[in-house]
């Protein structure tokens, strides 16, 4: 079979939500097909690469998931930043929390007071109260390597799903945004939900399977890889996202 340099399969069909006459059109090799994406109407969505969910110290360490990988998540999602800013994408962070007197976290009225486990943890370790997911504070931050430039986007959101109480959906509207590429942590929980949430109000949305990273046992991220490919989405990796998008580099 012949392939082209994308790993895109020539005889495969092609998800087509951009015209091939697009000037700024790539094809992204993905799971269960490949993708045309436009440089013009692609936004990559980083979620959540918080101290809270990606340091050492942070929320979802002290609460006892395991972090290790995600300073390699975080390299890699840097690589996909590069790219999508040399080819001219805009890049939207999302940053998850609550104001500083946990208003916005919600009430025992809330199943958000009974889920979060950020919420649940402080309770418990009375130590750490105020600590976790405080607009204000470190664990709220963006990791150090992965600072916004000029021109990228930063979103608060207050639950898992960025298209809630947000200004996600009219920001990308606003911008004609169609596919999203999605990266960050936690693959099962707030990208896999925003996911979701896109591909009900018609983005389509392509999760780069290794710049994620997943909380608890690996089959949960066997889960979302098998509900996105499936049924939400596509699945693609950083190096056929930076194989695809390379060409469109305005440098
Ligand atoms: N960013 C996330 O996926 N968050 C998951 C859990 C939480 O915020 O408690």
């Amino acid at each position: 079979m012949l392939h082209l340099h994308n790993s895109v399969r020539v005889n495969q069909s092609i998800v087509d939500p951009v015209p091939a006459s697009d000037p700024r059109a790539v094809v992204l090799a993905a799971r269960p097909e490949p993708i045309r994406l436009s440089a013009g109407s692609t936004a990559v969505i980083v979620v959540d690469m918080q101290n809270a969910y990606a340091s050492r110290g942070g929320y979802v360490d002290e609460a006892g998931f395991d972090i290790a990988p995600a300073a390699e998540v975080a390299g890699r999602i840097g690589q996909v930043l590069d790219a999508a800013r040399a080819a001219g994408m805009p890049i939207v962070f999302l940053q998850n929390g609550w104001d500083a007197g946990y208003v916005e976290a919600g009430t025992p009225a809330s199943p958000n007071w009974h889920k979060s486990n950020a919420l649940k943890t402080m309770r418990a370790r009375p130590e750490l109260a105020g600590r976790f997911l405080a607009r204000g504070g470190w664990d709220y931050e963006l990791v150090d390597v992965l600072r916004p430039a000029p021109g990228d986007i930063r979103v608060h959101k207050p639950r898992y799903s960025a298209f809630f109480n947000s200004q996600l959906d009219s920001i990308l509207r606003a911008r004609g945004i169609r596919t999203l590429i999605f990266a960050g942590i936690a693959s099962n929980v707030c990208v896999e939900s925003t996911l979701r949430d896109g591909f009900h109000l018609e983005y389509f949305g392509v999760l780069l399977e290794d710049a994620t990273h997943h909380l608890g046992p690996d089959f949960t991220r066997e889960a979302t890889l098998y509900n996105v490919e499936k049924f939400f989405g596509w699945v693609s990796t950083v190096a056929d996202f930076r194989r695809a998008v390379g060409p469109l580099s305005r440098e």
